[in-house]
């Protein structure tokens, strides 16, 4: 409340060498307040030139834009005393410029990309830390989590949210921090403002296309954290068994950065040598440059260990003694919504809640959960409404192909007709039981749970709510799972 910074010490030149003391940021015209700064920045429906004009009414100080949105506006600005600063890379400079405002960071930050696992890399990086005494947060999908908490809509925070829960974090005593690097963020250039000390590549699968033109300009926004954001001095952490994975440790590597690999792959520095499965968990012996270790992971899922090792690898990458790392990993806590062991039924039966919500996803989760499970596994899937069509049928799909038994249900039908979404996902699946109420669906899940049987909650992971319509009802697959066990065998499990 109440800062002023000049453009210089934004890092910004104006047009002309006008001076202005600049009293905040924002990139939505609506948020300008008198003396702000306004980032009118190229969008995808819009440019954000149009909005300069009434940012200028709202008595913005300055206006940070490319060609186009100075073009936009030519007329307004010729008249305003605003300082015009104009740059080819408008989303950049504002991150640059966000870092300035707040002032400060975590002495340690890493960033993790990749299609799926961030938010779980994130999870396990931040509890190393934890482990090993630091006081750390986590920053993505599921808010800022640890040492200091807050809520975020975004898994990569535009660079005003950004820099501002990082300042906040720092100012809360917090010393190191794992943040999640989604695509939309790197292409838009959100975290190039922070010092990072490692990056990480989990894998990558087709998603978001409605976004990025095509898989290799996906790649490329990835590559971004790499190529842009991490320094030549930082540590690339990056799982070679994917196969992208391994050209993005080239393009790590031709920028002199040092690569720690991780993997099943003899060669990588980090890599499992083998793992076992049990009911509520997994057992992983790895090796590290030549030396064997073992660790005890209350964690389901082999790519749950993967995930593991490359947040150990992102530990190491930012300068933790390795040996201590690995000291940590059997306290791994399994991550809210993320093959999370949500109760258990009197004859041993398991419920487990999961985020998968693709095609790919499902199968990989319910493929994952398999070798931990001697019965029968059971699955519950539904689709979102208002978002891809195309996946409905290949979730059923997927869901009919890899387990025992199918239940269709409903999950966020928004402004669609849920019967409608329910019968898209049943073509993919027509044997499968039709539940519409979410809640019903898991009581009879539980309900069907054998000894040794175990059901998978798909779809919502973490969420707490159901959005119907304009509506959010309270809606939690972890908790739904537990009143079902009570229901059927009295008592929590
Ligand atoms: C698709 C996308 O990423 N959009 C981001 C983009 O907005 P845009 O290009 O669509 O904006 P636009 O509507 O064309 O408007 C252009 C500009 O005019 C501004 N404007 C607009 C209206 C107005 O009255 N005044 C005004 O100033 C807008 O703030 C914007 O800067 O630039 C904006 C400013 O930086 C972002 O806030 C916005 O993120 C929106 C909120 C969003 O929902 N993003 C999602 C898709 C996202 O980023 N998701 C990823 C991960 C998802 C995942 O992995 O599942 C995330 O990291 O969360
Ligand atoms: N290493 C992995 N390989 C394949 N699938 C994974 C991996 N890690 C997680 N998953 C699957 O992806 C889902 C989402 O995991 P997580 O939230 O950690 O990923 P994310 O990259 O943060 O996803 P989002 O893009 O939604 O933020 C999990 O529920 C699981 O089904
Ligand atoms: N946050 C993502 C995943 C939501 C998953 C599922 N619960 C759904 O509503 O489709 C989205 O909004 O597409
Ligand atoms: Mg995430």
């Amino acid at each position: 409340m109440g800062r002023r910074k000049s453009l210089a010490e934004l890092g910004l030149t104006a047009q002309g060498g006008r001076k202005a003391e600049i009293t905040g940021l924002a990139v939505d015209s609506r948020e300008v307040r008198e003396g702000f700064l306004f980032a009118a920045l190229p969008g995808t429906r819009v440019h954000g030139g149009e909005f300069i004009q009434y940012a200028l009414r709202m008595g913005a100080g300055a206006i940070l834009t490319d060609a186009d949105g100075a073009r936009i506006a030519e007329a307004e600005l010729a008249e305003s005393e605003a300082a015009l600063i104009v740059t080819e890379d408008p989303r950049q400079a504002l991150s640059y410029c966000a870092a300035l405002w707040f002032g400060a960071q975590p002495e340690t930050v890493v960033a993790v990309t990749g299609t799926n696992g961030k938010t779980s890399v994130a999870s396990f990086t931040r509890q190393i830390w934890t482990a090993l005494g630091f006081e750390a947060v986590s920053i993505g999908t599921t808010g800022v989590e640890g040492a200091y908490e807050v809520p975020l809509k975004h898994t990569t925070p535009e660079p005003i949210t950004l820099h501002r829960v990082l300042a906040e974090s720092e100012a809360a005593g917090v010393t190191h921090a794992a943040m999640e690097a989604s695509s939309h963020g790197l292409a838009q250039r959100r975290l190039d403002g922070v010092r990072i000390a490692a990056a990480g590549f989990t894998n990558l699968t087709q998603d978001h296309l409605d976004y990025h033109a095509d898989l290799d300009e996906y790649f490329s926004a990835k590559a971004g954290l790499f190529t842009r954001v991490l320094s030549e001095d930082g540590v690339a952490v990056i799982n070679v068994d994917d196969e992208r994975g391994r050209d993005m440790a080239a393009i790590a590597r031709s920028r002199g950065q040092e690569v720690l690999s991780v993997g099943r792959r003899d060669g990588a520095d980090l890599h499992i040598i083998a793992r076992s499965f049990a009911p509520t968990g997994q057992v992983l012996r790895f090796q590290w440059h030549g030396r064997v270790g073992q660790a005890e992971l209350g964690l389901i899922g082999g790519f749950q260990s993967e995930n593991v090792l490359l947040a150990a690898g992102l530990a190491i990458g930012a300068g933790a003694d390795p040996d201590q790392v690995f000291d940590t990993l059997p306290r791994m806590q399994t991550v809210r919504g993320r093959m999370q062991l949500a109760a258990r039924r009197v004859n041993g039966a398991s419920v487990f809640v999961d985020y998968a919500h693709t095609p790919g996803a499902v199968e990989t989760a319910i493929k994952a959960l398999r070798p931990h499970v001697m019965g029968r596994l059971l699955v519950i899937v539904g689709a979102g409404g208002d978002r891809d069509r195309t996946k409905r049928p290949l979730m059923g799909q997927a869901a009919a192909e890899h387990a025992d038994l199918v239940i269709v249900t409903d999950d966020n039908p928004r402004s669609e007709d849920p019967a409608s979404i329910r019968s898209a996902v049943m073509l993919g699946c027509p044997e499968a039981l039709e539940v519409g109420d979410r809640a019903e669906a898991i009581l009879r899940g539980v309900d069907a749970l054998g000894p040794g049987d175990a059901l998978l909650i798909t779809g919502k992971g973490h969420e707490t709510g159901q959005i119907v319509g304009d509506n959010i009802f309270p809606f939690d697959d972890s908790e739904q799972a537990s009143v079902a066990v009570a229901a059927l065998d009295g008592g929590l499990a």
